[in-house]
C-alpha cells in the first residue's frame, strides 16, 4: 500500500456477493444509546470517496449502519475458524463485527469497510459483541504508527463512542464503549480457508481462491505455474510473499503484534486486529506483548516463525485442490523472501540505499548487535541516524558508512529531540487524558506527530527492491 492515499470518487463494488450465502450470516447492528463521533479518518475517506459526508451522515453510516448507496444491502458477519495459540478453534467467526461495504480506492484496489464492536452475532459465544473505547483508541494509534512506518496495515476509519458501560476482566470496569470501522484490503483470513477444509467444502475453497486472486492481485511466481492451470499454487506463492514481507515489516518497525493466530492473518498480507500490541522499548527478541502469552509464542523475535507456521496451515487447507510438492515449494520460499525484505525495509527506515542481499543482511545483523549492546530500540536507532546525531562506531558504524544515504538532507523533522514513539507509557498517557478528563487533544497531537513521521519517511518501502 502506498504511503499517501490517492483521492477517488466513491466507487461501490460488492464483489463478495456471489460468495456471501456461504461465507457469512446476515446480521443487524446493535442499537446504541449514544453516538459521539471521536475519530474520522479523512485522509482515507478521501481515497474511497467518502470525505464529503457530514458528521451526521458519517454517524448514520458508521454508527447506525445505514447502508452506503449501491453497496451491501446489510451487514454480513463472516464465518471463519482458526488456530489460536496453535490450538484449533472451530467456534469463532465475526463475533463482534461484520462486513459493511466494499469499494474501490484511488489505486483501484478492492477494499472493505468492516466493523468491530457493532453488536452480537451468531459467533459471539458468551461475548457481548462490544469493543471498549480504550481498545478503539489503541487501534487508532497502532494503525497510524504502522502506516507511517510503511507497514501494510488496515486503517482505522471511524471511531464512535456509544455510551454503554462494559465489563471486562483486563480493564477497570465498567468501561466506556465504542464502535469502530476499519478500512482494509479484504477480510479473508487463513482461518476462512481452514473452516472450508474442516467442513470439506472443497468447491468453495476453489471459489474463494479465484475470488482472492482477482481481489488481491500479486506477482506471478517463478516456475511457470499460471493462474489458469494452478490457481491454488499461484495463490499460495502470493500469500507467502506477502506474509514474508509483513513479518519483515513488523521486525523493521520494532512492532510486536501479540496475537498472530491464523484467524488474524489476512491473505491479502495486510496486518490487522490490534489487541495487546506493543512497540519494543529496546531490541529484545524475547519481548512478549500479550500478558496471556505465557510461553512467549508470539514474542518479537518469533514473529517470522509464527507467520511461516500460519502459511503452512493455509497450505494444508489448499491441499485438496493442489499437489503438495508445489505448495511446499511455495512455503519453502518464505525464509529467503523474509530475509531479503527485512534487510530492504531496514535500509529504507535507516535512510540508506540498499546494496545486494547479503550486504544488506550484514548491515541488519550489525545494527541488531548495536541496538542490543546500546540497549536502544529501532525507533531511536533510526531517528538518531537520520538526524545525523549518532555516528555509530564499531562494526555497525563501519558498515553503515559504506552505504549511500537516501536522505536529501536538511529535513527539520529529524532534528527534533526525540522520535514520535508509541511505547506503553505514552499509550497509557494518551488514554489517561481521555479516561480522566475526556481530553482528546493528546490523541490528536500524537496522531499528528505520527503522520509527520510518515511524511518524513516518504516513499513506501513496498516499492523497494
Ligand atoms: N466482546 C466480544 N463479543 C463477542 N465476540 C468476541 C468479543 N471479543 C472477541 N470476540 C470474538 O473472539 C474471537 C477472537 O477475538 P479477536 O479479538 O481475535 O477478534 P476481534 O478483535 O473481535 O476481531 P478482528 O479479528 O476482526 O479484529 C473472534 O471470533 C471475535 O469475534
Amino acid at each position: 500500500m502506498s504511503q499517501e492515499p490517492q483521492a477517488s470518487p466513491y466507487r461501490p463494488d460488492y464483489r463478495l456477493k456471489p460468495l456471501a450465502r456461504w461465507l457469512g450470516s446476515e446480521v443487524a447492528a446493535a442499537d446504541f444509546p449514544e453516538h459521539r463521533l471521536r475519530f474520522r479518518n479523512d485522509r482515507w475517506a478521501g481515497a474511497v470517496g467518502l470525505s464529503s459526508l457530514s458528521d451526521e451522515q458519517w454517524i448514520a453510516h458508521f454508527g447506525r449502519f445505514e447502508p452506503l448507496p449501491d453497496n451491501m444491502p446489510g451487514p454480513l458477519a463472516l464465518k471463519y475458524h482458526g488456530h489460536q495459540f496453535r490450538v484449533y478453534n472451530p467456534d469463532i467467526g465475526d463475533g463482534r463485527g461484520f462486513l459493511f461495504a466494499q469499494l474501490r480506492d484511488g489505486e483501484d484496489r478492492l477494499l472493505d469497510l468492516g466493523t468491530k464492536g457493532s453488536g452480537r452475532t451468531p459467533y459471539s459465544r458468551d461475548g457481548d459483541g462490544r469493543l471498549t473505547l480504550k481498545g478503539a483508541v489503541r487501534e487508532i494509534l497502532a494503525t497510524e504508527m504502522l502506516e507511517a512506518l510503511g507497514v501494510c496495515t488496515s486503517k482505522t476509519f471511524s471511531v464512535i463512542e456509544t455510551g454503554e458501560e462494559l465489563r471486562r476482566g483486563d480493564e477497570p470496569s465498567p468501561t466506556r464503549s465504542a464502535v469502530m470501522v476499519r478500512l482494509s484490503h479484504g477480510h479473508i483470513r487463513i482461518g476462512t480457508f481452514q473452516r472450508l477444509l474442516v467442513l470439506e467444502e472443497i468447491e468453495r475453497i476453489e471459489e474463494l481462491v479465484s475470488y482472492c486472486l482477482e481481489a488481491f492481485p500479486g506477482a506471478q511466481p517463478p516456475g511457470g505455474a499460471t493462474a489458469a492451470s494452478e490457481p491454488a499454487v499461484i495463490f499460495m506463492h502470493q500469500v507467502v510473499a506477502r506474509m514474508a514481507d509483513l513479518a519483515a515489516s513488523y521486525m523493521a518497525a520494532g512492532f510486536v503484534h501479540g496475537v498472530l493466530n491464523t484467524d488474524n492473518m489476512n491473505v491479502s498480507g495486510e496486518s490487522f486486529d490490534y489487541g495487546p500490541w506493543r512497540w519494543l522499548p529496546r531490541w529484545d527478541p524475547a519481548f512478549t506483548a500479550a500478558y496471556f502469552d505465557h510461553a512467549g509464542l508470539y514474542a518479537f523475535g518469533r514473529q517470522p516463525e509464527a507467520f511461516h507456521w500460519n502459511c503452512a496451515q493455509l497450505a494444508i487447507a489448499l491441499r485438496p485442490i493442489a499437489d503438495s510438492e508445489p505448495l511446499i515449494a511455495a512455503l519453502d520460499s518464505f525464509a529467503g523472501l523474509y530475509r531479503e525484505r527485512f534487510a530492504l525495509r531496514f535500509a529504507w527506515r535507516l535512510g540508506v540505499r540498499p546494496k545486494d542481499v547479503e550486504e544488506n543482511i550484514a548491515l541488519v545483523s550489525a545494527a541488531e548487535a548495536h541496538m542490543r549492546d546500546a540497549g536502544i530500540s529501532p525507533d531511536e536507532l533510526h531517528f538518531r541516524h537520520r538526524g545525523g546525531r549518532d555516528a555509530p562506531t564499531g562494526a555497525f558504524g563501519d558498515l553503515l558508512r559504506t552505504f549511500e544515504s537516501t536522505e536529501g538532507g536538511g529535513n527539520s523533522f529529524w532534528q527534533a529531540d526525540a522520535p514520535p514513539t508509541l511505547h506503553i507509557d505514552e499509550v497509557e498517557r494518551v488514554w489517561a487524558a481521555i479516561a480522566e478528563n475526556d481530553d482528546w487533544q493528546p490523541l490528536r497531537d500524537k496522531v499528528g506527530a505520527i503522520r509527520e513521521l510518515g511524511a518524513a519517511l516518504g516513499t513506501s518501502p513496498q516499492r523497494l527492491g
